[in-house]
């Protein structure tokens, strides 16, 4: 088996980094700074246990990768780009080959599963940082991740099984379930909240749009009919898996929507993170105004090149007070 990864950003470099050097078949499908600081350097992969750097062969796309029938593909890329990557999947060849959703939120497996049959969910607990090129700095630890995965929409098969007997060779740790989809929602229910760690300041406001924006998402799934799994710290499997740990010289950005920002990417994740909700809540006749303002607030920010949490306290507040 040979793991194609598409997207080496945060979560993909971090993947293609770990399982290279656990002696893993993988090829890295880059683009823009990243894919030219590969064919530079390789891959600096910065961890709680310090720094190592990881070399694979390294692709513009998937074609120049050359697809052959024995490759399972990682999306690691944000929502937004991911139409963009299967584009380049089905022009490169792919078919019956399984494709892992290695991403938030839940549109993904389906704009994936539109093009192609064979279609895997992954729920990805693994804290990192993308913001320099050719580095990824990881800060889960003993496991640098730990994931759900499973067929989508349900059940379990042997691309599952192989695909977590990989990924158990490097630093991460996998389970294979019946509903992964569950386990999605609950992660979406999470990253509500990345808007409000891009938007304000820690701190006490901070907090509570968080858990305001979570309130809101709960009532909306429940209203919709929709079952969302404890992924938080309430999962036994973190405590004894991954704990965020310290990266010795590096300060963590923030959540994956707070490096858009901070690496100026270009575009954010907010309307398939909060806008999830948005839209679900429309379509069951629930309304979710905080979620609809959260999304909207996102490709404000990208919109006007707004820095990391520089959204005025009295703006949240008022949405707050909607
Ligand atoms: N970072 C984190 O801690 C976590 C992230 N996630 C989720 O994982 C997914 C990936 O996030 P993350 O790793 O942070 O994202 P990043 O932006 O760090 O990395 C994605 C990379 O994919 C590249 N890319 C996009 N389209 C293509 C393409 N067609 N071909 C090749 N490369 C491409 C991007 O390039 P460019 O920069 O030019 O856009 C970027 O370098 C998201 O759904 C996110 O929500 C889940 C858990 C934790
Ligand atoms: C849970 C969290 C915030 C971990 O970094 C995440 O999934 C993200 O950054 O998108």
């Amino acid at each position: 088996m040979r793991i194609i990864i598409v997207g080496i950003g945060a979560v993909g470099g971090t993947l293609a980094g770990s399982l290279a050097l656990a002696g893993q078949d993988v090829a890295a499908v880059a683009r823009g700074p990243m894919l030219e600081a590969l064919r530079g350097k390789g891959l600096t992969l910065r961890t709680t246990a310090g720094t190592r750097q990881a070399q694979m062969p390294v692709f513009a796309s998937p074609a120049e990768a050359g697809i052959r029938p024995d490759d399972t593909i990682l999306l690691c890329t944000k929502t937004q780009h991911t139409e963009g990557a299967l584009d380049q999947l089905r022009a490169a060849g792919v078919e019956e080959q399984p494709i892992f959703c290695f991403q938030n939120g839940v549109e993904n497996e389906r704009l994936a599963l539109r093009r192609f049959p064979n279609i895997h969910a992954v729920t990805v607990m693994l804290p990192a940082d993308y913001v320099t090129a050719g580095e990824v700095v990881a800060f889960g630890a003993p496991k640098l991740g730990i994931f759900d995965i499973g067929r989508y929409p349900g059940g379990t098969d042997a691309a599952d099984e192989a695909l977590i007997a990989a990924l158990q060779t490097a630093d991460f740790r996998a389970w294979a379930g019946e509903s992964v989809m569950a386990s999605k929602y609950g992660k979406l229910l999470l990253n509500l909240g990345n808007i409000a760690d891009a938007a304000l300041p820690a701190g006490e406001l901070r907090d509570r749009l968080q858990e305001r924006l979570v309130e809101e998402g709960r009532a909306v799934l429940k209203s919709a009919g929709i079952e969302a799994a404890d992924v938080g710290k309430a999962d036994p499997r973190r405590d004894e898996f991954m704990k965020i740990g310290e990266v010795e010289g590096v300060d963590r950005t923030g959540s994956s929507s707070t490096q858009s920002l901070a690496r100026a990417a270009g575009s954010i994740e907010s309307d398939f993170l909060n806008g999830e909700i948005a839209l679900l809540g429309r379509l069951h006749g629930h309304p979710a105004p905080l979620n609809a303002w959260a999304a909207a607030l996102g490709a404000r920010m990208v919109r006007d090149g707004m820095a990391p949490q520089s959204v005025p306290e009295d703006e949240a507040e008022a949405a707050l007070a909607r």
